[in-house]
């Protein structure tokens, strides 16, 4: 089969809203240790295409495989976090009245209780990979902070190392750098470069100056499909590109 050897394989997807066609017959292929931008204008269906990944939505049609063999469309979303998906939304949901290491801890954890995570002794192996994340994400010197003292590119972080404590194998990462400063996002860069070493990752920007910082093969998507793809030179060379999305 295709999707052999491969981590993430989409091929004639589609789905519809109420006769729209929001994705219409999308194929994507991803490596294992691939770092991907997806671009493209509002509406394209970057979102929907997350949502189909990670079983919010199912496609009409089309095939989802997952690490080589495992048909995405029979599992649910929490089954598929549990196969190794990790999403990361645009918007940072950290609980802002614990601390950062708590905060990776309760992640760590899963579906332990918070109460007995939190005063439950942590094991060696534990506490060094929260030193590794911590190290990762840039907080090592802030570990006892109270995240709401966070700045936003910082909490935007934390979340990201979050998702590393649950250990997915695809992460999923819509608009990471909305919001942040120019220092935060030529860091995000650097940061998911960093992480994109050991797992593969999928980012859904519009910011095109962070896009060139990851420096990785880009896919355009319009109207529900592949309108380009290849270096972000290529991409952003495409007489059609350019007219849908990068001239406007
Ligand atoms: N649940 C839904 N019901 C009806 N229409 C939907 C639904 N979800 C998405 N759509 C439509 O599908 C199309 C694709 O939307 P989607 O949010 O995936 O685009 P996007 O590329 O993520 O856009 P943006 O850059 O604005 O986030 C849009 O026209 C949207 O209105």
């Amino acid at each position: 089969m295709k999707a052999q050897n491969t981590l993430l394989y989409l091929d004639g997807v589609s789905v519809s809203f109420d006769g729209f066609r929001a994705i219409n017959n999308l194929s994507l292929v991803l490596q294992a240790g691939e770092m991907r931008a997806i671009i493209g204008p509002n509406g394209a269906g970057k979102t929907t295409m997350m949502d189909i990944i990670t079983g919010k939505t199912r496609p009409d049609a089309g095939d989802v495989y997952f690490n080589g063999d495992v048909d995405l469309t029979k599992y649910d979303e929490a089954e598929i976090a549990l196969l190794g998906i990790g999403r990361k939304f645009q918007k940072p949901t950290v609980f802002e009245s614990h601390t950062v290491e708590d905060n990776l801890v309760l992640a760590l954890s899963g579906p332990r209780s918070a109460f007995s995570t939190l005063f439950h002794r942590q094991s060696r192996d534990e506490a060094e990979r929260i030193d590794d994340i911590l190290y990762t994400i840039r907080l090592s010197e802030k570990r006892d902070w109270l995240a709401a003292n966070l700045s936003h590119g910082q909490k935007q972080w934390l979340e990201i190392g979050m998702l590393l404590a649950q250990d997915p194998k695809l992460l999923l990462v819509d608009e990471p750098v909305a919001g942040m400063t120019d220092a935060e996002t030529a860091e995000t860069a650097k940061l998911l470069r960093e992480i994109a070493k050991t797992r593969s990752v999928l980012v859904v920007e519009h910011d095109m100056h962070f896009v060139r910082e990851l420096d990785v093969k880009v896919t355009c998507l319009h109207e529900g499909t592949v309108l380009a793809e290849g270096s972000l030179d290529f991409v952003s060379n495409d007489q059609r590109v350019i007219e849908v999305y990068l001239g406007r």
